[in-house]
């Protein structure tokens, strides 16, 4: 079975140095990325027996669709970087999975064309630029193409300080631009992000997207009850515990340490997806039985891309939802609202009470 270290192994064979160090690496010390995978590595589960749960069901169900397993591809800029189909070769390959592709605003495929290689309709994810002229160009661009929901990332005032491509001097590779912005100088992510991207959105930035379109809004980024809380007052319609996978503050919390504080936050009044770490299919089970609605996954669907194309990402999207099976058949766990806290050893219990 092709697993997302055995893929990291291979990538790491394939990729250019400096591209590698930008996939791996995150801001400051590294401490947030590092902290994603300890925090799974951590979890125990506590099997029930003899639950007669031969046959158990992966499905969910997210903002009114039917997902065959609760898992997506995060949103990652320039899949051209590893593939030369890019976005069109991860969305091929994760509609194979039956999982959704979740499109970077910086993806180097057009929408047009992403959205036409899979039966799944397509998230945008969304950088809020200062020019709000073409924020509103790239939605309007992705709602032509089909896509469903639009998932607006708050941890990214800027770019978070990343060591290693500061080090490398980090440009991308020749050729490698956004497919869906005008015309600029992207070569270098940092210094782009500081003079393109608003630092200074409040929550008030949802009104503005409702006022523009009527897609669904979920916002990427929460990792504190208090935000969860603001977010669905502002009108979002989900949010997704993330800290950047570790690239943006270096002592955020990992997510599935903040999982449950937000989830009790939340009460079911709109999906929570969390990502940052999820590597098997017993870390989805894990993140389920701590309030995620579903999970996203990151740089292993890069690396995968890297060293098989289209065909990786399949594999290794079909491998981790074959592993969630397994592990609900062995602890006893029939379904996905049957993954409940009590399943997982040795978490914090919500610290926050709202
Ligand atoms: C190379 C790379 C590019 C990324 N680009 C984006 C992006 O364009 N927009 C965004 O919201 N998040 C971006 N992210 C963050 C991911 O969406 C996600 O939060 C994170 O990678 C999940 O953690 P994981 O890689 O440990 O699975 C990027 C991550 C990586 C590794
Ligand atoms: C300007 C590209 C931003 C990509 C991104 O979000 C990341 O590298 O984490």
């Amino acid at each position: 079975m092709p697993t997302a270290l055995a893929y990291q192994a291979a990538a790491h064979e394939v990729m250019d140095r400096h591209l590698w160090d930008f996939v791996e690496g995150g801001a400051g010390d590294e401490r947030a990325v590092l902290a994603n995978v300890h925090a799974f590595d951590a979890v125990r589960l506590r099997p029930r027996v003899l639950t007669g749960c031969g046959e158990p069901s992966t499905k969910t169900r997210i903002l009114g669709r039917h997902w065959r397993t609760p898992i997506a591809v995060a949103p990652m800029a320039y899949h051209t970087a590893f593939d030369d189909g890019g976005e069109v070769s991860t969305a091929s390959g994760a509609d194979r999975a039956g999982c959704p592709l979740v499109v970077s605003t910086f993806a180097g495929r057009r929408f047009a064309d992403i959205a036409a290689a899979t039966t799944i309709a397509p998230w945008l994810q969304l950088y809020c630029f200062k020019d709000r002229s073409v924020t509103r160009h790239v939605i309007e661009t992705a709602e032509a193409a089909g896509f469903e929901v639009l998932v607006l990332t708050v941890d990214t005032p800027r770019l978070g300080r990343r060591l290693r491509d500061e080090r490398n001097g980090f440009r991308l590779p020749d050729g490698v631009l956004p497919a869906n912005l005008p015309p600029g100088d992207f070569s270098s992510p940092s210094e782009h992000s500081r003079t393109a991207f608003d630092p200074g959105l409040d929550w008030t930035v949802l009104d503005w997207l409702r006022s523009i379109t009527a897609l669904p809004v979920l916002v990427k980024g929460v990792l504190a009850a208090e935000d969860a809380e603001l977010a669905i007052k502002a009108g979002a319609a989900g949010v997704i515990v993330s800290n950047h996978g570790g690239r943006q503050l270096d002592r955020a919390p990992a997510t599935l340490d903040v999982l449950a504080e937000i989830a009790a936050a939340v009460d079911g009044r709109c999906p929570v997806l969390l990502d940052g770490g999820v590597r098997r299919g017993s870390d989805v089970l894990a993140a389920a039985a701590l309030g995620a609605d579903a999970v996203l996954i990151g740089r292993p669907v890069l690396h995968a891309l890297a060293a098989e194309g289209s065909e990786g990402v399949a594999r290794l999207l079909v491998a981790v939802a074959e592993e969630l099976a397994d592990t609900m058949v062995l602890t006893g766990t029939a379904s996905l609202s049957d993954a409940r806290p009590e399943l997982v050893i040795g978490r914090r219990q919500p610290t926050v009470e709202l």
